[in-house]
């Protein structure tokens, strides 16, 4: 693989597992199929989260391309509490300042990674795909953004959009992260 595209999936109804994706979350999906088609890459290989508003988001995009959309639990939004926070964004700006902190139930950031990070890896060996792509969540995709830009952390989780798409791209010199969504699209 030589680059792999980041997706933060479309607007959604909720955050349980199970939630669909919006009236407009559904557009974007068409608009994301549009975007990916008109960029440089084919993008030949997809792995999602398996949340229904990830699977979703993606599906115009592999149904116009005749891919299949792998399912790979290791990508699904971590966990930051077993119980319902009220200051999950405190909770969340210290798990990105103390990468080990975790509360009952939940997942640090360090173990979300670990998780996340075995896909990345599988699908940098993976020699028979050109430009693999991963959609997840929002979170999860700032974690894991974070080993290939360094300062990446809560500010730029605040930044990344419903739907958003990075860019890894390998090279001698190592990887470049690029933003490619541009939300007036
Ligand atoms: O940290 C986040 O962005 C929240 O967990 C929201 O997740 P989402 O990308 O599934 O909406």
């Amino acid at each position: 693989m030589k680059r792999l595209f980041m997706i933060r999936h479309c607007h959604a109804e909720g955050q349980h597992k199970d939630s669909p994706l919006t009236k407009q979350g559904i557009k974007q999906s068409k608009r994301l199929s549009n975007f990916i088609e008109q960029s440089s890459f084919f993008i030949d290989r997809i792995i999602t989260s398996p949340y229904l508003r990830a699977r979703e988001s993606i599906k115009p995009y592999a149904e116009n391309n005749n891919l299949l959309i792998q399912i790979d639990h290791r990508l699904q939004e971590r966990l930051l509490s077993e119980a319902p926070i009220d200051d999950w964004m405190d909770v969340l700006e210290k798990s990105f300042s103390d990468r080990d902190f975790r509360l009952p139930g939940g997942e640090s950031s360090n173990d979300a990674l670990s998780r996340s990070i075995q896909v990345v890896n599988e699908l940098m060996q993976d020699e028979s795909s050109e430009n693999a792509a991963i959609v997840t969540h929002g979170n999860l995709l700032a974690i894991l953004l974070g080993e290939f830009q360094e300062d990446f952390g809560y500010e730029h989780w605040k930044t990344i959009t419903n739907p958003d798409v990075y860019m890894i791209e390998k090279s001698n010199a190592g990887f470049t992260v690029k933003r490619l969504w541009d939300n007036s699209i």
